[in-house]
């Protein structure tokens, strides 16, 4: 059975799944809220993986491995930390048919594994800056509607953990993993995000400031965290003892960062880019960037099949010389126009077809799956011409995705024209005071019968002109910034 039965501005949720699954992105798995990453989508996730991990690795960061399991002591060392996030911790309980004495956590994050024994190996400013990585999975029990990439009790991240002797080494490394988070989305995803800083209601307690990039679906008038970088200041620190003997031989607390970004990411991707045909895969992290479909004509003779077999050949040579991932369906049980569906199902982002014509005319016609826009070449230009048309369809896939999201920013200064906007399910930038009690207000006053109110996303890096005198558009006080809101559901 091949193509998808909903459509994406219908319901959004089902074309997703149908997206997902018949593509061969992902299974269904039989716990709940666990999915299978299968080769296709495990591709892009090994993209994501090899590009970051080269930027860091040249920022100094090293990877490590620490242990899956956390005893219960262990995570408990700052109880108001974890009591939030105590409903989701999975733990052991028992192996074989035996109980353990006490039960053993699955690691929801690293920080309670990583920073006893941080605070081994720091003794002097010497030993700083640390800066390990881990490229693991995690489990979160989560109990809110589980979602392919999106949410799910166990998902893959990577989860950096630094430490430096400074508070402004500390602070510059977080906007430098920040600014390669936009990367990862907006060079390698063709996904734009907004840059900046979570509320104090929304950041992470343990944190001293959070940094952000968030993403947003249209169709659903939804944000999304895509990708977060904590400053974590000297709070981890003084709770581990991780301490350090500075150079004018003082004792002082490390600075710290964490940051993470997940298998989200692929989903985020999945959703701003594909359409009623299935996927849409930005060729830079396509698997397969381009299918070469040979459409035999069987009245011709064999020197035909045979030419039409050769010239195919000297194709794919080519093109793969020129660093085009591609593909030949040379599959002799299915009809063009079925392969046609197969490879536009899987976002393929460029089909190339040598039928009868293009063999008498010596051209091949090149469709591209973003537009659908189809041109002949010479084959002698193909080498050139198909780097660079895949080159133009990644910018251009940002390019429409970014005009759309950016439509999607209203500016307001009343209240009224924050709830137009969300009701528009439109971001809503207006300037406000900063302060918790307004966060509150939004979300009480803004929740109506079906949506459950509104929720600040960030304050974003990238400020308008504050006027001198401009009031919070929720308490009236006078404005700090300007704050992104969206409609929570
Ligand atoms: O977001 C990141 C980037 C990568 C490293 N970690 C930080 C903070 C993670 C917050 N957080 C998030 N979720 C959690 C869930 C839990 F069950 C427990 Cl016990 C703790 C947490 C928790 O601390
Ligand atoms: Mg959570």
């Amino acid at each position: 059975k091949l193509g998808l039965t909903a459509k994406k501005d219908g319901d959004f949720g089902e074309w997703y799944s149908q997206v997902v699954v018949e593509s061969e992105m992902i299974s269904y798995y039989d716990v709940s809220g666990c999915y299978i990453l299968r080769p296709y989508s495990f591709a892009i996730w090994d993209e994501i993986k090899n590009w970051f991990d080269a930027q860091i690795k040249e920022m100094g960061v090293q990877n490590a491995y620490f242990p899956l399991f956390i005893t219960e002591d262990v995570l408990m060392t700052e109880k108001d930390h974890v009591e939030g996030f105590a409903p989701e911790v999975a733990w052991v309980t028992r192996s074989g048919n035996s109980e353990l004495d006490r039960p053993i956590a699955i690691r929801p994050t690293s920080e309670t594994v990583m920073y006893p024994y941080y605070a081994q190996w720091i003794r002097s400013h010497r030993d700083l800056p640390l800066r390990l990585n881990q490229w693991t999975n995690v489990v979160r029990w989560e109990f809110k509607h589980p979602t392919p990439f999106i949410r799910s009790r166990e998902f893959l991240w990577q989860e950096g953990h630094t430490c430096f002797a400074t508070q402004k080494e500390a602070e510059t490394e977080v906007y430098d993993i920040l600014d390669l988070y936009r990367r990862v989305y907006e060079e390698l995803l063709a996904v734009p995000v907004c840059k900046g800083t979570k509320s104090s209601k929304e950041k992470f307690a343990g944190a001293l400031f959070t940094t952000t990039v968030e993403a947003f679906v249209p169709q659903n008038g939804r944000g999304i965290q895509a990708a977060t970088s904590h400053c974590l200041g000297q709070n981890f620190s003084k709770m581990f003892g991780i301490e350090f003997e500075t150079e004018a031989r003082e004792r002082a607390h490390a600075w710290q960062n964490s940051w993470g970004l997940t298998t989200r990411s692929i989903g985020v991707m999945v959703m701003t880019h594909g359409d009623d045909k299935g996927l849409v895969l930005p060729p830079r992290v396509a698997q397969v960037q381009a299918v070469l479909i040979p459409i035999p004509n069987s009245k011709l003779g064999e020197e035909a099949v045979a030419a039409l077999a050769e010239r195919a050949a000297d194709i794919e040579k080519a093109l793969k010389a020129a660093g085009v991932r591609l593909t030949v369906d040379r599959r002799d049980n299915y009809t063009p126009g079925w392969k046609y569906n197969y490879w536009e199902l899987r976002g393929v982002p460029l089909r190339i077809e040598l039928g009868p014509k293009d063999m008498d005319a010596g051209v091949a016609m090149l469709a591209r799956r973003d537009t659908g826009a189809k041109q002949s070449l010479p084959w002698d230009q193909l080498a050139a011409a198909v780097p660079k048309l895949l080159e133009q369809i990644q910018a251009e896939m940002y390019g429409r995705a970014r005009s759309e999201f950016d439509a999607c920013i209203e500016r307001v200064s009343t209240w009224d024209e924050f709830m137009a906007a969300l009701d528009r399910k439109h971001m809503a930038l207006g300037p406000w005071c900063d302060e918790e009690a307004a966060e509150e207000d939004v979300k009480k006053r803004s929740a109506c019968k079906d949506a459950m109110g509104a929720k600040s996303l960030c304050i974003p890096l990238d400020q308008p002109e504050l006027a001198p005198g401009t009031l919070c558009f929720v308490t009236g006080k006078p404005a700090k910034n300007f704050c992104l809101d969206k409609h929570k559901r």
